[in-house]
C-alpha cells in the first residue's frame, strides 16, 4: 500500500534543514529502510514514530551518517542537508559532525568532571581559550537547563548527577559545539516522569534555536512536544504530516491502528 505523503500545509515557510530522497540502507540483505522520502524543517521539532524494528533509529543515524560505522550497511538515495547530499562521499563527515549534535537513550556523559564534559567538543575545535570556554560552559549549561543546579560543582564528576541531570548535560555538551540540528534517540526513555517533562520542556525551547529530530516510543511525547510526526513501519515511512493531524484524523488506517494501541 502506499504511504501517505501529503503535501502539508503548515504555512510558516520554513527552510528545510534535510531532504530526504528515495532512501533506501540494507544491512547485509535485511532491506532496513525502503523508498524514504522526508523533508525536515529547520526550528521544528520533527517526531519519528512506530513499532520495534521499524527502521526509526536506522533512520536518525544517517542523518550524521553514524550508520556508517556498522560494516555491510548500504545505501541508495540522496539525503540533502542545506542542499548538499551527504551521502556522497566527498562530503566529509567531520563538518557534519559539526552542525548535527545527537543525545543518545542512555546519558552518556563523559567520567570526567561537567565542566571537561561540556568543553570536550570546542577543545576539539581548537578553543583553548579558559575565559571563551568557560563562557561557552555557562551558556550551554543555561541553554539546557541546568545551570542553576550544577553552577557550584562544575569540578564534580558527571557520574554523580542523576539520570535526567546527566542527560541535560548531555544535551549541554551538544550545544556546547553550537550545532545546527539536534537528533535524539529517545532521550527521556531511561528518564523518571519528572526528569522526563524538564526535557520535554527544554526540547520546546530549544527548537527556537535549532531543529531537532526525535525517536520516540511515547506518543503523547510526541503528540505534546513535536510539531510534524512520521510514522515508520517495517522501514518505509507510512504517513508524514502535522503531528496535531496525525493524532487526531490520520489518513492510512495503520497510523490510526498504531497510535490507538492496536499494535506495536
Ligand atoms: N547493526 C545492525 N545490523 C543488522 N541489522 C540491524 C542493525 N541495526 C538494526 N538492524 C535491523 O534494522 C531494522 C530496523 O532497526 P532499527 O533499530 O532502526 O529499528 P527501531 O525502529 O529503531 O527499533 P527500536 O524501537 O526497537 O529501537 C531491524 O530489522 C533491525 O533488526
Amino acid at each position: 500500500m502506499a504511504s501517505v505523503i501529503e503535501h502539508i500545509s503548515d504555512e510558516t515557510n520554513r527552510e528545510n534543514v534535510y531532504k530526504t530522497k528515495e532512501l533506501n540502507l540494507w544491512y547485509g540483505e535485511n532491506h532496513a529502510l525502503k523508498n524514504i522520502n522526508l523533508d525536515i524543517n529547520e526550528n521544528e521539532v520533527t517526531a519519528i514514530i512506530g513499532p520495534s524494528g521499524c527502521g526509526k533509529s536506522t533512520y536518525i543515524k544517517t542523518l550524521n551518517r553514524m550508520i556508517e560505522l556498522i560494516p555491510g550497511v548500504k545505501t541508495s538515495g540522496e539525503i540533502s542537508y542545506r542542499g548538499r547530499n551527504i551521502l556522497d562521499r566527498s562530503y566529509k563527515v567531520e563538518d557534519l559532525r559539526t552542525k548535527v549534535g545527537m543525545v543518545f537513550q542512555k546519558p552518556n556523559p563523559f567520567p570526567k568532571s561537567i565542566y571537561e564534559n561540556v568543553v570536550y567538543g570546542p577543545k576539539i575545535h581548537g578553543i583553548r581559550d579558559k575565559k571563551i570556554l568557560d563562557e561557552i560552559v555557562e551558556k550551554s549549561l543555561k541553554g539546557a537547563a541546568i545551570w542553576d543546579e550544577v553552577k557550584d560543582r562544575l569540578n564534580q564528576n558527571a557520574y554523580g548527577l542523576s539520570g535526567g541531570q546527566q542527560q541535560r548535560l548531555c544535551i549541554a555538551r551538544c550545544l556546547a559545539i553550537e550545532p545546527d540540528v539536534i537528533l535524539m534517540d529517545e532521550p527521556t526513555s531511561a528518564l523518571d516522569p519528572i526528569s522526563t517533562l524538564k526535557v520535554e520542556e527544554l526540547v520546546q525551547e530549544l527548537k527556537q534555536n535549532f531543529s531537532i529530530i526525535i525517536v520516540t516510543h511515547n506518543m503523547q511525547q510526541a503528540a505534546r512536544i513535536s510539531d510534524k510526526t512520521a510514522f515508520f513501519l517495517s522501514g518505509e515511512v507510512i504517513e508524514f504530516n502535522l503531528t496535531n493531524k496525525i493524532f487526531s484524523t490520520p489518513s492510512d488506517k495503520r497510523t490510526e491502528d498504531y497510535i490507538t494501541g492496536r499494535f506495536g
